[in-house]
Formats: C-alpha cells, sequence, structure tokens
C-alpha cells in the first residue's frame, strides 16, 4: 500500500493515495509496450517485443489525491492469449490498443471489448480505446471519427496517440486516473451535513498522505 511521509505545516490536509491496476491489450505489435514505455520512462524504442506481461508503475500527484497506476503490459501474439485474462481480472482500467495503420487491429480491439463485458459490470472498469500511430498520418487505415464514434456508442474514453512521437500519451493516462477518481466520488456515501468528506475507497487499495 502507498504510503506518503509528513510534510511540515500546522495545515493538514487528508490526501487519499489509490492504487489503481491498468491492463493493455490490443493485437500485437499495436505499441502496447510502446505507449507504456513513453508514459512511464518518456522514451521510445524501435523494438520492444512483450512475453508474456511486463508492468510499470506510475505516480500521478493531483490536488486531491495521489494516483498510483500499476500498468500491466500484456502481450498481444495469440499464443499468449489464453492466459491473457489472467491479466484483467482485478484490474481497474483497461486501454484497449488499435494501429490507426491497420484496421484489423481495431477489429481485434471489439473482441478483447467483448471479453471485458463477460469479465466485468459494465461500470466496475473504466475503458478507453486508443488509436496509436498518428505520426504515421500517410498510412492511416481508420479514420479518427470511426474510432470516435465506436468508442461514443460503446460509452468509452478515446484517444488518438503516438507514442513515437509522444502525442497525447500522458493525457491518455490522465483521462483514465480522472474517470477512475469521479467514480470514487460518485460511490463515497453522501456527506452528513457539515461533514467534510474527501474521496471515498472502495474498490481500490487506498493509503493516505498528509501534507
Ligand atoms: N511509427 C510508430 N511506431 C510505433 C508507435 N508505437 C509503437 N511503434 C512501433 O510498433 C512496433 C510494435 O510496438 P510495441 O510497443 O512492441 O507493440 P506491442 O503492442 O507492445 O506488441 P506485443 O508486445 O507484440 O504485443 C515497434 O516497432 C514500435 O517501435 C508509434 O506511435 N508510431
Amino acid at each position: 500500500m502507498a504510503q506518503e511521509g509528513m510534510a511540515g505545516g500546522s495545515l493538514e490536509r487528508h490526501c487519499p493515495t489509490y492504487i489503481y491496476k491498468v491492463v493493455l491489450l490490443g493485437s500485437t505489435a499495436v505499441g502496447k509496450s510502446s505507449l507504456a514505455y513513453r508514459y512511464v520512462k518518456n522514451d521510445f524504442q524501435e523494438s520492444l517485443p512483450t512475453v508474456g506481461c511486463s508492468f510499470f508503475t506510475k505516480i500521478i500527484r493531483m490536488e486531491s489525491a495521489t494516483v498510483k497506476l500499476e500498468i500491466w503490459d500484456t502481450a498481444g501474439q495469440e499464443k499468449y492469449h489464453s492466459v491473457c485474462h489472467l491479466y484483467y481480472r482485478g484490474a481497474h482500467a483497461a486501454l484497449l490498443v488499435y494501429d490507426i495503420t491497420n484496421k484489423e487491429t481495431l477489429g481485434r480491439a471489439k473482441l478483447w471489448l467483448r471479453e471485458l463485458e463477460k469479465e466485468f459490470l459494465h461500470d466496475e472498469i473504466v475503458i478507453a480505446l486508443v488509436g496509436n500511430k498518428t505520426d504515421l498520418a500517410e498510412e492511416r487505415e481508420v479514420p479518427a471519427e470511426e474510432g470516435e464514434e465506436f468508442a461514443r456508442s460503446r460509452s468509452l474514453l478515446f484517444t488518438e496517440t503516438s507514442a513515437k512521437s509522444n502525442h497525447q500519451v500522458k493525457d491518455v493516462f490522465m483521462a483514465v486516473a480522472l474517470q477512475l477518481l469521479q467514480r470514487e466520488a460518485e460511490k463515497a456515501p453522501a456527506p452528513r451535513r457539515g461533514q467534510h468528506v474527501d474521496l471515498g475507497a472502495s474498490r481500490a487499495r487506498t493509503g493516505c498522505c498528509h501534507v
């Protein structure tokens, strides 16, 4: 459980820490590892094939809370498909990644969505559809509107990114974190008159910090 230390000063403000599991799902070579790598290490490498699953963490400090994202990067190759459900079990959020230069990968992302819908109740998991590789605009096969329209029809977050040129990578993880926090706030019990209530903890494990 994440724990923040005490900072000096007489004014203490309760600041919870939320720990969320975020899984990256999608076909092989759509750029899942590259997105995680760009977000966590702010770097891009041409070759990062995933064997099974790799793991990254990222801490986001916000005014009302600290969010620790545990990012599970799953391998997209078919041979790993049968074990993938083990990785997304217990996830709070999923990024369904496709490659905008390969229409088939959007179809695969839709199949992942079906799998997630079997595993999770509707509001149990935050899902973002992510069209990656916008730097390859000339090779685009999936119009942005198509991804956007599909995401809207299924109430998913939607962003197009480029791990290579660092386009909207931070934004997509931030949007997920904000939606997770918003859900915490919605689930928290209504405050009694005069009572101060911070964002409540439910499914997410929480730690606590005082600043
Ligand atoms: N042009 C461009 N290439 C990218 C981008 N993101 C990833 N790539 C390249 O696409 C290839 C696959 O990227 P990975 O990050 O390994 O893809 P993955 O989805 O993790 O693949 P698996 O581990 O096989 O599931 C690599 O050659 C990357 O350099 C991007 O935004 N733009």
